[in-house]
């Protein structure tokens, strides 16, 4: 039996925190490969290892002293190395870093991966467990994705069945050896390779909060957590902004049927959730509210525009040509709106509504912009028809105003559209509604 067990920089930030890692992975022979994020925030005003690194990067980059930032990033370091009374030659690792910034144009992503290089030679020698680096086993194609079956091969060569680790997470390497960063929050991701190309029976997910909540706790207060979910549902969930798991970590597990478990590193002996392919119990109604905001919607007015062929096509291929990705796209006869994030547009949407004024000739294109993107999720959703007879009249008696709504064709999933003003009350609403109240 094999369970690869992930921790992230909440469950890394101080020698406690450490303490409580050995804790947990001693009470289970099984937890035999230890992922480590970077060292996390220890109070809610510190910085996390990886946004000190990231800062160190941008003087570098702009040529001004980062002493200060060195001082914080290394003292961290240090204390652990001193709290903990380990042998690692941390002062060497720093000493080298140093060196290597000041002598050459460092990759930034070289820089960044450092804080979960150290945290885990300093975990791997707490444990007394073997310390493998992830970019000999975690492998980027030349396009800069992640080559599953590549790390598959190298991690089966270079891991022993029968000895325990601890990996980086968050950063890999391409064929060559150089390094690169996954997104933010991508510790997970490597968890998840890890269980997928080891055929872990387990991978856990060990964080700050006592699984998936059915809101983020910074909008809701105290929210229930959901103690079972199927991997679509989190998937949902995590896209559309619930940040205690990256939205990728799903996809290499959900292949082998790997359950996921998401356990609080403070409360260890609390349920936690469990992620499946199916649920095994009677499911919650809801399980779960994310949003996100800073959306904008292209509105697309013509009329017949349903009976001129290839309408669509021809619009969405405008989009392609700008390399944006569309979230949405609800649809009437004369009418059609392009939900997108704001991002994707950036610089780019004076000349994206000429060309679609030039191409589509509308009779009327309007961008209604600062738009939430709220995601209510259940695979049981359908099984309430009063649901979205609730939501509206929920958010209509606080006066929010619902600026789009699109259902998932399986029904895991309403997603409602409010200005981004109201983002956070919508969806204290929601969930005042829609959990509270069926308690
Ligand atoms: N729906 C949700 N369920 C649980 N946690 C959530 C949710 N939405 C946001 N969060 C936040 O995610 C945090 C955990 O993720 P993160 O800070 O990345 O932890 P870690 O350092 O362990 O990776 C929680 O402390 C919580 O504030
Ligand atoms: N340290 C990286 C990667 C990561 O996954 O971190 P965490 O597990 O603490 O969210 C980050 O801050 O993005």
């Amino acid at each position: 039996m094999l369970t690869v067990a992930k921790f992230g920089g909440s469950s890394l930030s101080s020698r406690q925190q450490f303490e409580k890692v050995k804790t947990i992975i001693n009470s289970d022979l099984n937890r035999r490969v230890v992922v480590v994020s970077a060292i996390g925030r220890k109070e809610k005003s510190d910085d996390k290892v990886t946004d000190l690194l990231y800062l160190i990067s941008a003087h570098i980059e702009h040529r001004v002293s980062y002493e200060e930032l060195w001082e914080n990033f290394s003292q961290r370091f240090r204390d652990l190395k001193s709290e903990l009374g380990l042998t690692y030659d941390i002062e060497l690792a720093l000493q080298e870093l140093r060196a290597e910034i000041e002598s050459e144009n460092l990759p930034e992503d070289y820089l960044v991966s450092r804080g979960e290089n150290f945290t885990a030679n300093l975990m791997a020698d707490y444990l007394s467990f073997e310390f493998v680096d992830a970019a000999e086993v975690i492998i980027f194609n030349s396009q800069g994705e992640i080559d599953l079956e590549a790390s598959g091969h190298h991690l089966l060569e270079r891991l022993d069945p029968t000895k325990k680790y601890v990996i980086p997470g968050f950063y890999g390497a391409f064929e060559n050896g150089t390094i690169r960063l996954m997104s933010r929050g991508g510790s997970d991701i490597t968890g998840a390779i890890l269980s997928s190309c080891l055929q872990a029976n387990k991978y856990e997910n060990w964080t700050d909060v006592s699984g998936v909540l059915k809101a983020d706790p910074s909008i809701v207060e105290n929210p229930m957590s959901t103690a079972e979910l199927t991997y679509d549902e989190l998937s949902e969930l995590s896209y559309m902004g619930a940040s205690v798991l990256h939205e990728e970590t799903i996809y290499p597990i959900r292949a082998l049927d790997i359950p996921l478990f998401i356990k609080n590193t403070n409360a260890p002996n609390d349920e936690g959730s469990v992620i499946l392919r199916r649920h095994k119990k009677t499911p919650d109604l809801i399980a779960g509210i994310s949003g996100k905001k800073n959306y904008l919607s292209i509105n697309i007015i013509k009329g017949q525009m349903s009976s001129e062929k290839g309408f669509l096509q021809k619009t969405l291929k405008i989009f392609q040509d700008y390399s944006i990705n569309i979230e949405h796209i609800p649809t009437g006869i004369n009418q059609v709106g392009i939900i997108l994030e704001a991002k994707e547009v950036e610089n780019k949407l004076l000349s994206l509504l000429e060309s679609l004024q030039e191409e589509l000739k509308p009779e009327e294109l309007t961008v209604r912009e600062q738009i939430s993107l709220l995601s209510i999720v259940g695979e049981v959703l359908i099984k309430d028809s009063h649901l979205t007879e609730r939501i509206f009249s929920a958010l209509a008696r606080k006066n929010i105003e619902i600026e789009m709504i699109a259902q998932s064709p399986r029904s895991l999933n309403i997603i409602l559209g409010v200005q981004d003003q109201f983002y956070q009350e919508a969806i204290r609403v929601i969930y005042d509604e829609l959990v509270s109240k069926s308690l």
